[in-house]
């Protein structure tokens, strides 16, 4: 425990100003004035910085698109004795090889769940839900409370309750297969840590205990997590958070959850609400953190109740949810202009995220009804001038036969339509190991 904590000592002063504030955020205009389809390029995975060591074949296909990646094991014994059991074919001309994390294109096909009650299934709490997230973007799954955003984020994971029941397909780089071990990393909405414990021994005992590998493996995972979640300059502190000792701040504790499952590395990334509990500076810093990880090459699928102007723009596709229907799948930019399309411009100064949550969730109609005697004199609550059951049937309707409904049929065909590399288990890399 010394070494690490000579080597987080180090990595303190190494990183401390990598951490500070003026370097968190980044260089680029990221807001969501970006251009359409700026983010749409393929990926490369040749230009991430801190994830070095992990080592990854990312095949482009003859197309140039590099959807699909798959890992190698981790450590050079293990590369050696898995190139012996499974020869590796060889990669087509003009494929890239490249040493970085390596996502996986996760798409879900008319996804429809239904949970038991007391004597039968309720009625769908999803109903045929469609879309996809790729390698090296942030999807969002946004919508008002019960809308159903967690059972969906946790259908696509394969972690639903048993009492509800799954139809449709969900496809990891292509295959209707279950995602392995350690392949994908799942942060629940709350999680407990260890308050006794430094955050870097906190994160060092769960790779312990999740990880097959070597110490000299397991230091370098967790350092890796730490930087990745910007925490180096809370590594050596303790996590604390019951009464008889203060903890760390929200922000940095929900950044400390997520950072446990970056220490299995996993391809793909879901997490229930980022922003739960936070303020509006720990939110941003969050999302631009997790930003820098999805740059890496991370898919990161996440659902979010309600985000301001700045976070909105960070992400790269929105899946917009009302009492489980899809009202829209796409890139945020694009969602903007389906509720132009629809009736619904976003006022100028409304942060996009609270116009679309104003016009789908029907709450908005009572507290209409209750301030209709002074509202008139306060000003108008109402950016949109019409019942809300009948916006949501109208973004609906115009959902479903738009040019995006058709864009993401596409492209889920293109992806779904042959096979990538499988993901691995961590698993069998302990089997093997041993
Ligand atoms: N295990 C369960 N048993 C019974 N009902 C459930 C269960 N899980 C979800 N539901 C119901 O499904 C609906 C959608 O819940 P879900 O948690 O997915 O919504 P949400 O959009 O994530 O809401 P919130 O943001 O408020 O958590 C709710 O009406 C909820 O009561």
């Amino acid at each position: 425990m010394e070494e690490i904590q000579s080597q987080s000592d180090n990595n303190r002063s190494s990183s401390s100003s990598a951490s500070s504030p003026a370097s968190r955020v980044p260089s680029s205009n990221f807001f969501y004035l970006r251009k359409p389809g700026s983010l749409r390029q393929p990926i490369s995975f040749e230009d991430s910085p801190d994830w070095g060591d992990t080592d990854i074949d990312v095949r482009v296909d003859d197309g140039g698109d590099s959807i699909n990646a798959a890992t190698t094991p981790a450590s050079p014994s293990l590369s050696k004795l898995n190139s012996r059991s499974f020869p590796s074919p060889p990669l087509p001309e003009g494929a890239v090889m490249a040493r970085k994390i390596a996502g996986a294109s996760v798409v879900w096909k008319d996804l429809t769940v239904t949970i038991k009650g007391k004597r039968k299934y309720s009625d769908k709490v999803v109903k045929s839900s469609t879309g996809y997230a790729l390698p090296g973007t942030m999807t969002v799954i946004m919508g008002p409370p019960k809308s159903g955003k967690s059972t969906l984020l946790k259908a696509i994971a394969g972690r639903l309750h048993h009492s509800a029941k799954m139809y449709g397909e969900v496809y990891v780089n292509g295959a209707k297969l279950d995602m392995p071990y350690g392949s994908y990393g799942f942060v629940e909405r709350e999680t407990t840590l260890i308050g006794s414990l430094t955050v870097r021994e906190f994160l060092f005992y769960s790779a312990l205990l999740q990880l097959p590998g070597f110490f000299c493996q397991k230091k370098s995972v967790v350092e890796d997590a730490i930087i990745a979640m910007s925490l180096s300059d809370y590594a050596n502190k303790l996590i604390g958070g019951h009464c008889y000792m203060k903890g760390l701040p929200s922000g940095e504790r929900r950044r400390v959850s997520i950072a446990r499952e970056l220490v299995m590395r996993p391809h793909v990334l879901f997490i229930d609400e980022p922003l739960y509990h936070l303020d509006s500076v720990s939110a941003l810093l969050m999302m631009v953190t997790l930003k820098k990880l999805a740059s890496m090459g991370c898919t990161l699928l996440f659902t979010i109740c309600q985000s301001s102007t700045e976070v909105f723009g960070l992400f790269d596709r929105i899946c917009l949810l009302s009492n489980g229907n899809t009202l829209f799948f796409g890139e945020t930019l694009a969602c903007l202009q389906h509720f132009s399309n629809a009736g619904f411009p976003c006022p100028i100064m409304q942060s996009p995220s609270d116009h679309f949550l104003r016009a789908i969730n029907t709450d908005f109609d009572r507290i209409i009804a209750m301030c209709k005697n002074w509202q008139d004199d306060n000003g108008d609550f109402s950016s949109v001038n019409m019942d809300t059951a009948v916006a949501i049937r109208t973004l609906e309707a115009t959902y479903k036969s738009s040019a995006d409904a058709a864009a993401v049929e596409t492209m889920i065909l293109r992806l779904t339509d042959k096979e990538g590399p499988r993901l691995k288990t961590k698993e069998r890399q302990a089997v093997l190991q041993g």
